[in-house]
């Protein structure tokens, strides 16, 4: 010390704080010997300039600005100082009737896209009416088995204004073959008509179970999606590639991007071989990412993630279109993490996670309601949901600037941190021969396995404190009021195919089967024949057995 001005530099003051202080913890230690979060990354006692962005072009090169590659502050330059993410609550059950109210209480409720679960039996492509349904009709979901609960499903629903996601995978060319006929039905133009179907048969083999045919053939039916869309439904968000459910099966963050963007890549591989144009079809590729409990490393996931994508879509396929280089989200919080002790609690712990989402970009957000861990959510509980978007939104100021982590010492650390890791098992996936590859050998099950083996461990030794469960439990609280859906549904659902059977015109029902079969069999795009077969009052059961009876089905292996 000269004069009282210190000389010492930066790092060394640093250094000499990070002595003083570790010193100080041997008489008074911190609460963990090793702070690590869920992914296996040390967290620092202390971030600073030195593990973040080190000059004007590092963070040219790996932030960028909004609305630019590498997109890492987000995909829109203004982000939401002009647009809010979509509020899009993930709705359905019982009757399409039932649905209908509820979708149109919602958007009544100011919500601003719909997004719809189906039941099981809709998920599998079976009618209502088929054995395999018998006391799962209407219970997870609405249950669709033809144009007609359809038509119902959206009526005064304004599709030329009003954006829609269905969570359906192995038969989504039929549901959204469906969802055209009421559009062409409302008189609304398929260019004008925008939503999302979820369409990512990969993570189904790996993690949710909706599956019907094998890899091959399943791959051929998203691509001819991709294809069809790209050219009649050009607004049409045409897969949801999701890490929601992989990181429901107790997936760790970067396991959640990794295994994500390696089925990403698969996509488009396969599109490509196929021979589309990169630049046709990737502007509709879009993604689903679960917000979890961790906040600042899921607000680094996202941002990581969409660095990512960028990259590869740039480096690895030479897209050239800057909306191919764009990851577009969904984001629903992390039912994982709801409890049915206490519920309330979960009111908390949604406002966390969708914080995350906001903080992270999302182009949209599903917030879940406080009695999911139970049943699905009652009127009032979905309520409350949308109305701690709103509150996000319109009342805490999150949306006033864009990206307001950025710079985060924390967060950008943790963002690097994160994608290092992810591509670490991008490269060994390529190195296994892909995701479908991988996931025929059970790698991603098994890695998702043991992630979640240990966090059940960790929570059963109390090491993760789950609050109202493993610590600070109370007496029992009275239940809240639950949904309960109808018990008769099964059965009147069964009523209403029997009349469609015995009422729709035999000859051009017959004639749509026949073409389908014929195109399944040799190498057209299913599309066209899909929706000429709804069109013809086909069920989704009768469209699925014909494409069962030409593809096979799946069966998978035990891991
Ligand atoms: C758990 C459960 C289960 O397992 O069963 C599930 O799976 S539930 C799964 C539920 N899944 C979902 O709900 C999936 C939802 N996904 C989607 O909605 C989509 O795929 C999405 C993520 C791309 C979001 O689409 P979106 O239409 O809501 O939002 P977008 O961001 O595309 O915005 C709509 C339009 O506004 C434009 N826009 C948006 N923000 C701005 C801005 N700041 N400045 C200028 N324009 C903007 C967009 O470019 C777009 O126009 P343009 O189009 O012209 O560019």
């Amino acid at each position: 010390m000269e004069g009282g001005v210190s000389t010492m530099s930066f790092e060394e003051k640093l250094n000499d704080w990070q002595r003083r202080t570790a010193a100080a913890t041997d008489k008074r230690p911190e609460r963990k010997s090793e702070f690590l979060n869920h992914s296996d990354i040390p967290i620092q006692r202390l971030y600073t300039s030195q593990d973040s962005v080190q000059s004007e072009e590092d963070y040219l090169q790996r932030l960028g600005f909004p609305g630019e590659y590498p997109y890492t502050r987000g995909i829109q330059p203004t982000m939401y100082r002009t647009r809010y993410w979509t509020m899009r609550q993930y709705a359905g059950f019982g009757s399409a009737e039932e649905t209908n109210t509820r979708f149109r209480y919602l958007l009544e409720q100011g919500q601003t896209g719909l997004s719809t679960a189906f039941d099981l039996p809709t998920q599998i492509g079976y009618d209502a009416d088929h054995p395999m349904s018998v006391g799962e009709v209407g219970k997870v979901g609405v249950s669709i088995s033809s144009i007609v609960d359809m038509d119902t499903l959206l009526n005064q629903i304004p599709l030329d204004r009003v954006s829609t996601s269905m969570t359906i995978n192995a038969p989504a060319s039929v549901l959204l073959a469906m969802y055209l006929v009421v559009a062409e039905r409302q008189g609304v133009p398929w260019q004008k008509v925008s939503g999302t179907i979820q369409n990512d048969i990969l993570k189904e083999y790996v993690a949710r179970g909706t599956y019907i045919f094998p890899p091959k053939p399943s791959m051929r039916l998203i691509t001819d999606i991709f294809d069809f869309c790209a050219r009649e439904v050009p607004n049409w968000n045409t897969i949801s590639i999701s890490g929601y459910h992989i990181r429901e099966a107790g997936s760790t963050a970067v396991q959640e991007v990794a295994f994500t963007l390696a089925n990403a890549i698969a996509y488009v591989e396969a599109a490509t071989k196929a021979g589309l144009q990169i630049d046709n079809f990737a502007p509709r590729l879009s993604f689903f990412f679960n917000a979890h409990n961790d906040f600042f490393e899921e607000i680094a996931k996202f941002r990581a993630a969409r660095r990512m994508w960028a990259k590869i879509m740039k480096e690895r396929f030479g897209a050239k279109n800057p909306r191919s280089l764009q990851l577009r989200f969904h984001t629903q919080t992390a039912g994982s993490t709801l409890t049915a002790q206490q519920p309330d609690n979960n009111v908390v712990r949604v406002t966390v996670q969708a914080m995350a989402a906001v903080l992270g970009g999302t182009q949209s957000l599903h917030t879940n309601s406080r009695d999911e861990a139970l049943a699905l959510p009652t009127e009032a509980s979905a309520r409350l949901a949308l109305r701690t978007q709103q509150i996000l939104a319109h009342e805490s100021g999150l949306t006033d600037t864009i990206d307001p982590l950025g710079g985060s010492y924390y967060v950008e650390a943790l963002t690097d941190a994160l994608e290092a890791k992810a591509w670490q098992y991008i490269e060994y996936i390529d190195g296994l021969g892909g995701a479908v590859e991988a996931i025929t050998e059970g790698y991603m099950q098994q890695e998702i396995h043991r992630a979640a083996y240990d966090t059940q461990q960790a929570i059963e030794r109390g090491q993760q404190v789950v609050v109202g469960v493993n610590q600070f439990t109370t007496a029992r609280e009275p239940e809240p009021e639950l949904l309960r859906v109808d018990p008769q549904l099964g059965r009147k659902q069964t009523e209403s195919l029997a009349k469609l059977r015995s009422e729709r015109p035999v000859e051009p029902h017959r004639r749509a089967l026949a073409k389908l079969k014929e195109t399944a069999e040799g190498t057209g795009n299913l599309m066209p024949v899909v929706i000429d077969a709804v069109r013809a009052y086909a069920t989704i059961g009768e469209i699925c057995d014909v494409l069962r009876d030409v593809f096979g089905e799946y069966r998978p292996s035990v891991f």
